[in-house]
């Protein structure tokens, strides 16, 4: 009989297969209907909190709502109601580092969320002059998601082949952040989102 434990060892060797194989992974009920519900609430408890993103770095940071139109909270390391999603998300971010000697460093995330018509157009998940994104991490936060609903979020695999990820609650989506562009459809209805990056430390 397996325990929590030997699971979670098992879903993380699975990410880090999939990450040396394809470089991208999808995994439905990813999080427990309690952990869903635990996001969900800190997310609608923190509404008001949540800004509009931007696109670019520092002095060419600006809020594009042509490119990108969600609105993010970061999250903190030190974050109590967030110790548990870090907590499992840290795991991770070790398990790749002994499997596949990624030198990720640390994990900068943040909820998002799309309000109804928004998008975000096909971009590389890299800024201009900084690679240190090694990994992309997206948990969704959506209840009975349809396809009508829109929002999926289309990954172009090479030239002539892509999938579309239904931002179903409790989906993980992993890919490295070097390799795949990518694109969030618009939404029809409101899309909410955990979206992180492991970066390894700037040189
Ligand atoms: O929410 C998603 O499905 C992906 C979001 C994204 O591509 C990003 O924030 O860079
Ligand atoms: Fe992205």
């Amino acid at each position: 009989m397996h325990n929590i434990t030997t699971q979670a060892n098992d879903l993380n060797t699975s990410i880090a297969d999939a990450l040396a194989d394809a470089g991208w992974i999808v995994i439905p009920n990813y999080l427990s209907a309690a952990e869903l519900l635990a996001l969900q609430q800190l997310a609608q408890q923190r509404r008001e909190c949540f800004v509009a993103a931007g696109v670019g770095r520092e002095a060419a940071h600006q809020v594009r709502q042509d490119i990108r139109g969600d609105a993010v909270l970061w999250i903190e390391n030190d974050d109590a109601e967030m110790a548990a999603a870090n907590q499992r998300m840290s795991e991770l971010q070790h398990h790749l580092n002994r499997e596949l000697y990624l030198g990720l460093a640390e994990l900068e995330w943040h909820f998002a969320r799309y309000p109804v018509g928004s998008f975000y157009q096909r971009h590389l998940d890299q800024h201009r002059n900084q690679d240190t994104r090694v990994v992309t991490v997206v948990q969704y936060l959506n209840d009975n998601w349809t396809d009508a609903d829109g929002g999926q979020l289309r990954i172009y695999l090479d030239d002539e082949n892509h999938i579309d990820v239904t931002p179903h609650g409790g989906t993980l989506v992993v890919f490295l952040s070097n390799r795949f562009e990518h694109e969030v459809l618009p939404a029809q209805r409101e899309r909410l989102s955990l979206t992180g990056w492991y970066r390894r430390r700037a040189n």
